[in-house]
């Protein structure tokens, strides 16, 4: 069974809670107390394989632009970063977040992030008061190599069901690469030692 943690990060009201109550449970649900952290558990199978998924929803008013800079960074296996479509400053919080994840979770030696991410623009229904183009927010998610959708939580599913199965697939890819690296690199490790030992034996018979 696979552990996947994912955390959702942005500005407040972009609607984290929204997207991923949808997810959940394929419902919109208008309003959500949001004074707490959240964690959600569900259990899914994904290309036939069983997982355990835990998705940390932060509260932004108690976090803040701190939450970032604290445990759902070092915690999550993938992000969802969500801004609003209709709201500017949560799209250029969500460039900081961005910014931020890669600071804390940048491969050593490779420079590239070590986590998946996915770019979040919600509201879409709001397209009448639109204040960030698409096109920006898909360079944005080019820039930092992450997929990028923009989705209405209040209107569809399909989406967003799409976002969370290509991340979760991403993450499952990631974490498998990183343990066979680290198989790999414990293996030669050892193949090392082994020859430093015996190596030397025979090097003095
Ligand atoms: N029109 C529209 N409203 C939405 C959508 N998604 C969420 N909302 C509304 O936006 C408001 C904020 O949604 P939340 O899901 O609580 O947002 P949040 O980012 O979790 O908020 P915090 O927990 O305060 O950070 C609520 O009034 C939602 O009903 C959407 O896709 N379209």
């Amino acid at each position: 069974m696979n552990d996947i943690k994912l955390a959702l990060l942005g500005s407040e009201g972009t609607g984290k809670s929204a997207v991923l109550v949808r997810f959940l449970t394929k419902r919109f649900i208008g309003e959500y107390a949001s004074n707490a952290n959240s964690l959600y558990h569900k259990r899914l199978s994904i290309d036939g394989r069983q997982l355990n998924l835990d998705v940390f929803d932060p509260c932004s008013e108690s976090a803040g632009s701190r939450c970032i800079t604290e445990e759902p960074v070092d915690w999550a296996d993938g992000f969802v970063v969500v801004y609003n479509i209709s709201d500017r400053p949560s799209f250029l919080h969500a460039i900081g977040i961005l910014q931020q994840i890669k600071e804390a979770r940048v491969e050593p030696y490779k420079g590239e992030t070590e986590v998946p991410i996915c770019l979040v623009g919600n509201k879409q229904d709001l397209c009448h008061a639109r204040q960030v183009e698409a096109e920006e927010g898909r360079s944005l998610a080019l820039e930092n190599k992450c997929h990028f959708q923009e989705v209405s939580a209040s209107e569809g599913y399909q989406e967003i069901a799409n976002l969370f199965t290509w991340l979760i697939r991403q993450v499952m890819e990631h974490l498998k690469y990183r343990s066979d690296r680290r198989r790999y690199s414990g293996s030669k490790s050892m193949a090392k030692l082994i020859n430093n030992v015996f190596g030397k034996r025979r090097k003095s018979v």
